[in-house]
Parts: C-alpha cells; structure tokens; sequence
C-alpha cells in the first residue's frame, strides 16, 4: 500500500543562474548507512515536464537516491537542487519534505484512514475554497478510474485501489515535481498496464517533472522520456529507452533488458565468428577475447524445404508457444562446424516442429559485442 505527500513551495533561499533549469538535480550524491556505501557519486537531473525512471535491480540504491530528493533522508555528501534552488547541502542546509514542493507516493506509505477517499485527495489542495477542491480532486478520481469510490474509506478498498488513490492524491495539486516509488507494483498486469496509462497522461497533461523509481525496465520503457539504470549505487546510463535499448553501453545493460544469447570468441581482422554469423568487432583489440550478445529477436528463422539431415544443419530442438510470441530452442551450426544452443523468439504463429531445418538470419541492429568479461573466450 502506498500514500501521499505533496508540500507547498519551497521558500527560496539560493538561487543559481543556470538555464535550463532543471526540476530536480542531484550533483555528486553519496549515501551510506553505517560502512556500507549503498549510493555511490550519482549525478542525475530531471527537466520540467520530463519523466525519468530509476531502473535496477533489487537493492541496488533507488529508493535512498529518491528519498534523498524528497527530503526524507538527510543528505551526507553532495547537493540536491529543486527548480535551481539548493535544498539540501550538507552541513549547510536541508529544507524538509514538506516544504519541497513535491507530490510523493511511496509503497510503504498510507492513505489516512479516517478519511474518506475523496476527503484524502482533497488534503493536499488545502489553500483552494472547498468546492475547487472537491472538483479538482474528484476529476483525478475519474482519471484513475475512481471516482465511483469517493466517499468509500481506504480500509474497503482493495491494495490496487488504495494505490490508485494515493496516486490521485499526489497528483491532485499538479506538483512541478513527483517522485514515484513503485507505484503499480501492487496492481495486477492487466490493471497495472491500464493505470500505468493512465498516470502518464495524467503526468503530462499536468507537466510535471517526474522522478519514477522500478526495477520493470519494460514499466520503465513505457514510462520514461530518460531512463537511469543503475547497479550497485552508481548509474551505469542515462537516455532514452531506444538509446538504452538498441546502443547499450555494457552487458549488464544489455542482459536487464532481458534474455540474451551470450556467444564467445575472438577478434580477428576487426571481426568475431559466431555459429550465426560474422559480427564486426573492429574497436577490440585484434586477438582479444569478446563477447557477443545476442537478443532472441535477433535471429530471423525460415524454414529449409529440402530435408537435410538436422545434425549437420541448424534445427529445431524445442518450440513452444507464449502467445504474442513464440520460443524457439534452435541448434545452430556454423560453417566451421562449430554449435551452439540458441533461443529465438518469434510471432507467435510460427511454431516449427522439433528436428525441422532451419536458415537463421543475424538483424545485427539486435546484436551487441563487448571485450569478453575477465578476457575469457570460451567461458
Ligand atoms: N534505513 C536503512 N538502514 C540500513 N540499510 C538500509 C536502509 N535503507 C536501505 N538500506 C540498504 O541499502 C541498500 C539499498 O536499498 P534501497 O531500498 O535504496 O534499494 P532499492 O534499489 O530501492 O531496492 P528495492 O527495489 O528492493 O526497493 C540495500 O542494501 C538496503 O538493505
């Protein structure tokens, strides 16, 4: 379950002069707790308007970085910036959550409970007269499907629905900046992707900065104008979920994003050959070992006519419908009888049978080389 928080304006105390001025910056910000470093010099920005997710594993510093934004963590080292003023400093300042400006909605949070579900989403808008603010909270309540609940208190709601309204609460004072915690992770697919819709447009239509904290990187593709992913409290990239997806800086990258095939070998004449295909690899060293990553959308299979014998071809072992698509298990031989156990994923539709020769097709845009980590070829 997850509540709200949204806080007036800050008072201004610092004001700097760079333009564009962001929404939200955090410059060279470090957290530990006791020894243990668990956020680690990460500088990241979000620009009016734009919504960023935080993406990563479990454990990896998220939620320390965003509760350091909102305030509810004291800051150790660094500085976090709202709209070009300094909030937090340390030793020096630290403006507390409920005077940052921000609409927070947290998991481990809650709605109030002697409040009806309308009275909770009109708390935030406290300075407006009561029927603005009965009409504004209301129309949030419509956006997020729930405004047929209004007068329902939270402990009749269900953990999706209450999630729903912690959401329309945060929202409802169309705060210059939200910072969202997971915030559909209690819902399930089929409403998540519903309300996951329909917060973007809320988001937008508002335009407000949004910092969104998952560890779903197909939540956060849906989500992001920029996507940060990180590991082990530090960002490993920050852009835009096709630069993430289609030019990722690293494996780790690469392997969040899903499964991948993982091939090895070594650099010559600028290339590396796989059972699938010769890639190019002309900015490793020649002679070094390299691994090659392969996404299943990459393997384009075909069918062969003629019935060759499926140990000296490239052939089905296994394929099995998932619905949109399909996986298929392929053995493939490559020119210089060297194999390998590959998955491809298909249109559903195509579901070849086991043994079935096949033709496989490298789309090299799905296709990604890197220095084989700790130089192994063959690992
Ligand atoms: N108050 C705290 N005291 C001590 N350690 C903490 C505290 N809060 C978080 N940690 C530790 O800091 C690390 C980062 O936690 P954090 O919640 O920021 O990660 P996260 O990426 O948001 O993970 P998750 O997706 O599981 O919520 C973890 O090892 C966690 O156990």
């Amino acid at each position: 379950m997850m509540a709200t928080m949204t806080t007036p304006t800050a008072t201004r105390h610092t004001t700097e002069t760079a333009a564009p001025v962001a929404a939200l910056s955090l410059s060279d910000v470090h957290h530990h707790f006791g020894r243990h470093p668990v956020v680690k010099g990460v500088n990241l920005s979000v620009e009016p308007g734009e919504v960023v997710c935080l993406l990563g594993p479990s454990g990896c510093g998220k939620t320390t970085l965003l509760r350091i934004a909102a305030g509810l963590e004291v800051l150790q080292e660094g500085r976090v910036g709202l709209e070009g003023e300094t909030v937090a400093a340390p030793e020096r300042r630290h403006v507390p959550p409920e005077k940052r400006s921000v609409g927070l909605a947290f998991q481990d949070s809650a709605l109030f409970p002697h409040l009806s579900v309308l009275e909770n989403v009109m708390f935030g808008l406290k300075p407006l007269p009561v029927p603005r603010r009965r009409a504004c909270a209301l129309e949030r309540l419509e956006q997020l499907g729930m405004a047929d609940y209004a007068e329902t208190y939270p402990h009749m709601l269900s953990g999706g629905q209450q999630q729903r309204v912690a959401l329309a609460r945060a929202l409802a004072p169309e705060p210059r900046l939200m910072l969202l915690d997971e915030p559909f992770s209690s819902l399930d697919a089929r409403l998540r992707d519903r309300i996951r819709d329909d917060t973007l447009h809320v988001l937008k239509n508002v335009g407000a900065a949004t910092l969104l904290v998952t560890h779903d990187p197909e939540e956060a593709m849906f989500m992001a104008d920029r996507i940060a992913l990180m590991r082990d409290g530090a960002i490993v990239q920050t852009g835009t979920p096709r630069e993430l997806y289609c030019a990722p800086c690293d494996p780790f990258v690469v392997t969040f994003f899903g499964e991948v095939n993982e091939l090895y070998g070594v650099v010559e004449n600028g290339e590396v050959k796989t059972p699938v295909g010769t890639v190019e690899a002309g900015w490793l060293p020649e002679g070094s070992d390299a691994i090659v990553m392969v996404r299943p959308e990459a393997l384009r299979v075909s069918e062969l006519d003629e019935c060759g014998l499926a140990h000296a071809h490239s052939h089905v072992v296994m394929a099995k419908l998932l619905g949109r698509s399909s996986l298929i298990h392929l053995c493939a031989h490559g020119p210089e009888g060297d194999e390998a156990h590959l998955h491809a994923r298909v249109p559903g539709v195509f579901l070849p049978a086991e043994g079935q020769t096949v033709d496989i097709h490298l789309d090299l845009s799905q296709v990604f080389v890197f220095a084989a980590p700790g130089g192994a070829a063959g690992a």
